[in-house]
């Protein structure tokens, strides 16, 4: 269910118009060398391809593990377009029975490139159907039920299975040790980002200077999908403004929008001021700590933490939760005078 447009839509990776997945479409990536930044992992992957590609052989099972919105879907594609296969996509929570799985393992031609979004979310029953998958490519097919139940294997045609996901800590570790390689995909550098938004200007047509494009990539939590919305808003913002796409003019279009000079959007600050306020700066759960700001745990986990830790204003303890000194002081707060300024921050 697509969540109602609160203005918030930018910086909320979780929630995708028509408009936005098309937007997304038009500038994703089509080759491993117009994708920018995950330098590592692009050349683990081209030397992956090329190995296969010289042995005539479909190339291993990838797994793509990080936040949201950092390219897991577009490795994907360019993975079928440099072999040249077609690609098939599914997700975990579209696979709620052995049976689905099977249905589409049976259909897929020699070669083919099947991505699983999510795959942490996969029904079990067929999470134990894609270890035999992966491994011999042959499934077995239950027939029956009871004591008169049957297995008939059925040969599949080789695919390389690339699956994504957010938590790869809840992967079973027989389905984690299957993939021949695992890309853990980190948050985008500055720089890396202006690269991005160049590329998504120039496609876009949207004439812009480098000091609008640095903000906004700044701003954009470590993260494509968000630098790419937000220069959308920009150019929006500009021209309804009637104004060229200027340093001032991202600056009061983000604002707008509720993104900070650190590129925090209304749940990360809800959380920040939860942990700060309502509990003195931690330690406090992840279970508590949704409850407390109305949201889903697994969207604190998954797309929250991983960014306030990396940028150093939260982190992890086996208790917690912990507000660090740079989280205190962004909120201007420190921790004995925190009590003082009451919920309203
Ligand atoms: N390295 C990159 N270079 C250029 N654009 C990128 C890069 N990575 C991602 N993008 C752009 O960011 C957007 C989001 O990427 P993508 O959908 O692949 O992310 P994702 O990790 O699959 O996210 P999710 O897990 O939420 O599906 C796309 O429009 C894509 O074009």
């Amino acid at each position: 269910m697509t969540p109602a447009f609160d203005g918030n839509e930018v910086v909320n990776p979780e929630v995708e118009g028509d408009a936005e997945v098309a937007f997304e479409g038009a500038l994703r990536p089509k080759s491993l060398a117009e994708f920018v930044g995950q330098r590592k992992v692009r050349g683990q992957l081209q030397l992956l391809l090329d190995a296969a590609a010289m042995q005539d052989r479909t190339p291993d099972h990838i797994l793509l593990a990080g936040p949201p919105g950092l390219g897991k879907t577009t490795l994907a594609m360019i993975v079928a377009h440099e072999t040249g296969r077609p690609l098939r996509m599914t997700s975990g929570p579209a696979i709620q029975h052995a049976g689905d799985l099977a249905a589409v393992l049976s259909s897929l031609v020699p070669g083919e490139v099947l991505f699983i979004d999510e795959i942490h979310r996969m029904a079990r029953s067929a999470e134990e159907m894609l270890y035999l998958a992966m491994e011999d490519f042959r499934i077995d097919i239950m027939v029956g039920k009871g004591a008169g139940a049957t297995s008939i294997p059925l040969d599949l045609a080789p695919f390389t299975l690339v699956g994504a996901t957010t938590r790869s800590g809840l992967l079973p570790n027989p389905l984690r040790d299957r993939f021949g390689f695992t890309a853990h995909l980190e948050f985008y550098e500055t720089e890396e980002l202006v690269r991005v938004l160049h590329r998504a200007a120039a496609l876009l047509g949207v004439e812009i200077e480098e000091e609008s494009l640095r903000e906004i990539a700044s701003r954009s939590r470590g993260t494509p999908r968000i630098a790419n919305r937000l220069l959308r808003r920009v150019r929006d913002f500009a021209l309804v403004a009637g104004t060229d796409a200027t340093l001032s003019a991202v600056r009061a279009a983000l604002e707008l929008y509720d993104v900070d000079e650190l590129g925090l959007d209304r749940l990360d600050r809800a959380v920040m001021t939860t942990i700060l306020q309502r509990f003195d700066g931690g330690p406090v759960g992840l279970s508590t700590l949704a409850v407390s700001v109305g949201e889903e745990a697994e969207t604190i986990e998954a797309v929250v933490e991983p960014f306030l830790v990396r940028i150093g204003l939260i982190s992890r303890t086996p208790r917690g939760r912990i507000a660090t000194k740079a989280g205190w002081a962004h909120f201007g707060l420190e921790r004995d005078s925190a009590a003082l300024f009451g919920d309203d921050l």
